[in-house]
């Protein structure tokens, strides 16, 4: 079933993505020691910066200091979320671990941009999705048949790179107590994908909310994507689609609704 962010599944995601940001951020204390002194890891390569030729001493862990997350109360939305301050430091490491110099003009307001893109980027965590549906028209002269809604493009990140996936899902519901606006079921897909996802577990997520909260007759979830994950490096297969699919109530009970779903889906595409 339809996890709410505040649930228990919901707060173990997010605190699993806590303790691995303490744990980058811990490791970023230790590099901010050494930016400030001036020492440059000798793994790093940077060519826009004197080069260190000098082998970094180690730093004990012991002496790092703790990352201010590390200590702090988790509080509704913090959830062990670090500082905007302490986000921007990990994209400076980051750009430093790709081989770049975070001082440089063309980069200096790069860390200030990405915490603010990942605010739009990963806003999903921020929604609840079972409140985007909770508006319903009843006034729809007894409607109860089919309502699809395709093509709904979206853009999510994978959770193993956090690299992006984008596609189209499509959703069909049959209503039994009204309907909800159509724009809502784009939320709902938004909600999601702004997260850091998989297709298979985003698609599931669509589908458990619309049965939970609509109670229709049955919801079918239709997403097709690419993964630059697999384009861009990896296995580096650029078009390739993946197609997942969830059906509850009729749509899983009857395989003539799945025909049905499909063929609305894939009607007048040729
Ligand atoms: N099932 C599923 N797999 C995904 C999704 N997004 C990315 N992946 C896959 O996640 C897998 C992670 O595999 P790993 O072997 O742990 O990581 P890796 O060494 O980077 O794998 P390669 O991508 O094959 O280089 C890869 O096969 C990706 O293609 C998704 O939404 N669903
Ligand atoms: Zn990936």
């Amino acid at each position: 079933m339809y996890a709410k962010p505040d649930s228990t599944t919901m707060k173990s995601r997010v605190a699993r993505a806590g303790d691995a940001m303490d744990a980058a951020l811990k490791s970023l204390s230790y590099r901010s020691v050494e930016a400030e002194e001036g020492r440059v890891l000798p793994m790093m390569r940077n060519d826009n910066a004197p080069r260190a030729e000098a082998q970094a001493p180690e730093i004990a862990p012991e002496i790092a200091p703790e990352p201010a997350s590390a200590t702090r109360v988790p509080e509704g939305l913090a959830l062990g979320r670090p500082s905007r301050e302490e986000a921007e430091a990990a994209v400076r490491t980051l750009l430093r671990w790709a081989g770049d110099d975070p001082n440089r003009e063309g980069l200096r307001d790069t860390p200030a941009r990405v915490v603010k893109a990942y605010g739009q980027l990963f806003g999903g965590y921020d929604t609840d999705a079972e409140e985007l549906l909770e508006r319903v028209f009843e006034e729809v002269e007894g409607y109860s048949d089919i309502v699809l809604v395709r093509d709904i493009p979206f853009y999510s990140h994978c959770e193993h790179h956090m690299v992006p996936f984008m596609g189209l899902a499509h959703i069909a519901y049959y209503p039994t107590k009204g309907v909800v606006g159509l724009s809502k079921l784009a939320r709902v897909v938004d909600t999601f994908a702004r997260r850091l996802q998989t297709q298979e577990t985003m698609t599931a997520q669509i589908a458990d909310v619309i049965e939970s909260i609509l109670k229709p007759r049955g919801v079918a979830v239709l997403v097709e994507a690419e993964h630059l994950c697999m384009a861009m490096r990896g296995v580096q297969k650029a078009g390739v689609s993946t197609i997942t699919s969830q059906f509850r109530g009729a749509f899983k009970n009857d395989p003539n609704e799945q025909v049905r779903f499909l063929t609305l889906v894939r009607g007048g595409k040729g």
